[in-house]
């Protein structure tokens, strides 16, 4: 089942019928309800949004870390991917969030290497279910340095929260940055910083090759 497709995943945890029937009276309940031609199959729209969203909780993102090509170098050097954009749904509202992760490892000498689409893959799948941003960067590299041979893994995320942007405090403009850093990324001064240097100059280059 691929989520991220705009598709609603087949899995007997999911019943739209039966969470379209309590959306309605939920929404009918806070004085909204939709009843007319015009809006009566928003409450099936909303839960299968919302299904589609959290998609993610129903597989195993690492899976995608078991395609794996043999060591190119006997000296291998940071790998990085910057700017991988993600949708996620703040688990106390509900409320999407987006934003942006960069991913960094080092492979150990000799280890196999993965493909960089699997990072951004990685990252995409842990954010598609309620979440918070702590949890989404410890996910990502927790699961990098389970699944392969590394010396250090980092995740910098930079994440607009709906639920301050929009609402409650209405702080427009603010974002909430953290990283995540295991083994020489949170040990080694010089390793972190060349990862923030990398991430930084990536941004002022700009997208692309
Ligand atoms: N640390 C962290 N907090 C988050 C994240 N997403 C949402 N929040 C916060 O979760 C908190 C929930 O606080 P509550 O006081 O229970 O909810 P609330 O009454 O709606 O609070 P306000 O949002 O301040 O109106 C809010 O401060 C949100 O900003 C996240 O990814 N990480
Ligand atoms: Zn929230």
């Amino acid at each position: 089942m691929p989520p991220f497709d705009g598709v609603v995943p087949d899995s007997p945890e999911v019943d739209i019928d039966l969470a379209a029937k309590h959306a309605e009276a939920m929404l009918t309940a806070l004085g909204l309800p939709y009843d007319s031609e015009h809006n009566d199959r928003t409450p099936r729209r909303f839960v299968r949004a919302l299904a589609e969203m959290t998609a993610g909780r129903l597989v195993d993102p690492g899976r995608h870390l078991e395609v794996t090509f043999p060591s190119v170098s006997d000296n291998p050097t940071m790998i990085l991917v910057v700017n991988v954009r993600f949708v996620s749904l703040c688990e106390h509202h509900l409320l999407p969030w987006v934003g942006r992760a960069s991913v960094a490892y080092l492979p150990a000498t000799g280890a196999r290497i993965v493909g960089l689409s699997k990072l951004a893959r990685l990252v995409k799948e842990f954010a598609a279910r309620p979440q918070v941003q702590e949890r989404l960067g410890e996910q990502v590299v927790t699961t990098i340095e389970r699944m392969l041979d590394t010396t250090g893994v980092a995740c910098l995320i930079r994440g607009a929260h709906s639920c301050m942007n929009l609402r409650g405090v209405e702080a427009e403009d603010a974002s909430m940055v953290s990283s995540h850093l295991l083994g020489r990324f949170r040990d080694d001064p010089a390793v972190r910083a060349e990862f923030i240097a990398a991430v930084g100059s990536a941004n002022s280059l700009g997208g692309g090759g």
